[in-house]
């Protein structure tokens, strides 16, 4: 069945820039905003994906997606791209930091660079994205941020220490920036997806026994699909969940 969409009317018109945005779950949310009729931007460095899911969108839309191409390891690159995408849009009001690379990589084959390549992908980005579009939150008279982790971190996982390191961080650092930024009306909440079964995961990494493995894991018999975190993430972001922040939201189908 697939998953009803949400209305949150405060989202129309809003300004909103989402990492990631090109493909996977960051594609399903910067659809899930454009159909609020909010006005979106997005980062990613796929410029082949961005460009199909923008001319895509571009025939329901009102307001086709920004496609702002940019590596997010690159950290004036990130700060450029906050830039491009007040100049396009005005005051950004919601922040996703949702771009990842949940690349496998077992404890001896780390070395520094491996390491230091998974935190510049998985987590230095979102500090650095938040600083440079709180500015513009606050000229907005406030915002709200969400910064994607996940459950990985929390089960044990043998083959990801560099990710898993990097998903535990984001709910330290969302409960920090929430600290901060509550006193400008920014809020700040993370989201800890399970399992999402998309298409790149399948190809790179999900068997048919580990997708059957988890839903016997879950409460909820179903894979869950990048449309499950759509809903949640426009609730975080819309005025309706004000009273909300330096949280964690698990979407995981009860997995834990
Ligand atoms: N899919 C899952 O099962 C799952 C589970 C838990 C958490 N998550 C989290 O949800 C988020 C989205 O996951 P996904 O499965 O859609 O990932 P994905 O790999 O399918 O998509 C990530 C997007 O980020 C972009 N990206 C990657 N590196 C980039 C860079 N250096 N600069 C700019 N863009 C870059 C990619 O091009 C891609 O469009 C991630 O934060 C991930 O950790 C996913």
């Amino acid at each position: 069945m697939p998953v009803p969409k949400a209305q949150f009317h405060d989202l129309k018109d809003r300004a909103v820039l989402v990492t990631g945005g090109g493909s996977g779950i960051g594609a399903a949310l910067v659809e899930g905003f454009v159909d609020q009729g909010a006005r979106v931007a997005f980062v990613d460095i796929d410029e082949r994906a961005s460009l199909d899911l923008v001319e895509r969108l571009a025939i329901k839309a009102s307001t086709a997606p920004v496609y702002i191409p940019a590596d997010l390891r690159d950290i004036e690159a990130v700060k450029k791209a906050a830039q491009t995408a007040a100049a396009a849009l005005g005051a950004l009001h919601v922040l996703v930091n949702n771009a990842a690379r949940d690349d496998r990589e077992p404890l001896e084959s780390v070395t520094e660079e491996s390491w230091d390549e998974s935190q510049a992908v998985n987590l230095r980005h979102l500090f650095f994205m938040s600083q440079a579009v709180a500015p513009h939150m606050r000229e907005a008279g406030g915002g709200s941020i969400v910064n994607f982790s996940s459950i990985a971190y929390l089960l044990n996982m043998a083959e990801i220490p560099a990710y898993a390191t990097a998903k535990a961080a984001i709910v330290g650092l969302t409960k920090s920036l929430a600290g901060k930024l509550g006193q400008d009306n920014i809020r700040v909440n993370a989201i800890l997806p399970g399992m999402i079964v998309t298409e790149r995961q399948k190809r790179l990494w999900l068997s048919d026994a580990a997708i059957a493995g988890m839903q016997e894991r879950q409460c909820l018999k179903r894979s869950l699909t990048a449309d499950d975190l759509v809903g949640p993430c426009l609730f975080l972001a819309s005025a309706c969940s004000s009273g909300m922040t330096a949280q964690t939201m698990i979407i995981d189908g009860g997995a834990l």
